[in-house]
């Protein structure tokens, strides 16, 4: 069974098409790279299967549920594009901020107790962030603040991970612990990853496929696939197509 099914997807924004038809399943287990020019839909495609965005026309199915049906929003983990924390002195530490992650999956009312706390502190040394949890949100790094964004998104072990641009801040050595430590998630602990992306020449190197967007889907396929593909070679030049497929 599919763990996400999208079809005949199209979402409009302000009466604008911002995605027409586009159709494509994930199985368990699978790591999706969305890639795709800026303004090209990729937040919006993983805005919409997370309910955030208004369908249009589609059908998008979560572990075998209509969307509208869909209750289970703890068994996925969401990275959205923007985690800047604005206002510096925003008066909660990285502990608190993870544990916010906990809260869908509990009833009324939602209190953080001490199981929580230990599941908080396992998930940031997982991430190499331990000594961090009492510090304040505002004063961490971009790339310190993302590993906390991460770590929220992965505290209540979702089942799905959806990483909206999740490198965007990091410099290229932080850049790669982060897709080895998603890669992780991904093959030793079985997480379904949808992972936005512009890293497009290093993503091969990661997940199982590639879901090219423009507005409307180009490619859905493995990475073989589309480096052998001559259609790709003609909707890109052959050089484009080589520099997202030389590092694989
Ligand atoms: N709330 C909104 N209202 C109107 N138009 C929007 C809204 N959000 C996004 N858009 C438009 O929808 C299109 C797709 O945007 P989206 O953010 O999904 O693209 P993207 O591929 O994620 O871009 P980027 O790589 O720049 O992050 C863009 O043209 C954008 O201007």
């Amino acid at each position: 069974m599919s763990i996400i099914s999208v079809e005949n997807l199209s979402v409009k924004l302000h009466g604008v098409v911002v995605l027409s038809d586009v159709s494509f399943k994930v199985a368990e287990g699978e790591y999706i790279g969305i890639v795709g020019p800026n303004g090209s839909g990729k937040s919006t495609l993983v805005r919409a299967i997370l309910g955030l965005a208004d369908i249009h026309v589609g059908k998008v199915q979560i572990m075998g549920q209509p969307l509208r049906h869909f209750a289970q929003w703890y068994r996925i983990g969401y990275l959205p594009q923007s985690t800047v924390v604005a206002n510096k002195s925003f008066p909660a530490s990285v502990a608190e901020v993870v544990a916010t992650g906990l809260l869908g999956s509990k009833k009324f009312p939602r209190k953080v107790r001490r199981k929580d706390r230990e599941k908080v502190m396992e998930t940031l040394s997982m991430l190499g962030i331990a000594d961090l949890h009492l510090e304040q949100i505002g004063k961490l790094s971009g790339g310190q603040s993302q590993r906390v964004f991460l770590a929220r998104a992965m505290v209540s072990d979702p089942d799905i991970l959806v990483l909206d641009e999740p490198t965007a801040a990091l410099d290229p050595v932080t850049r790669e612990s982060f897709y080895e430590i998603i890669a992780s998630l991904n093959r030793d602990h079985g997480k379904t990853v949808l992972l936005v992306t512009h890293d497009s020449s290093i993503i091969g190197r990661y997940a199982d496929k590639m879901l090219y967007l423009d507005r409307r889907l180009v490619f859905f396929g493995n990475f073989k696939e589309f480096c052998m593909s001559s259609d790709m070679s003609n909707y890109f030049g052959e050089f484009t197509q080589h520099l997202i497929c030389h590092q694989h």
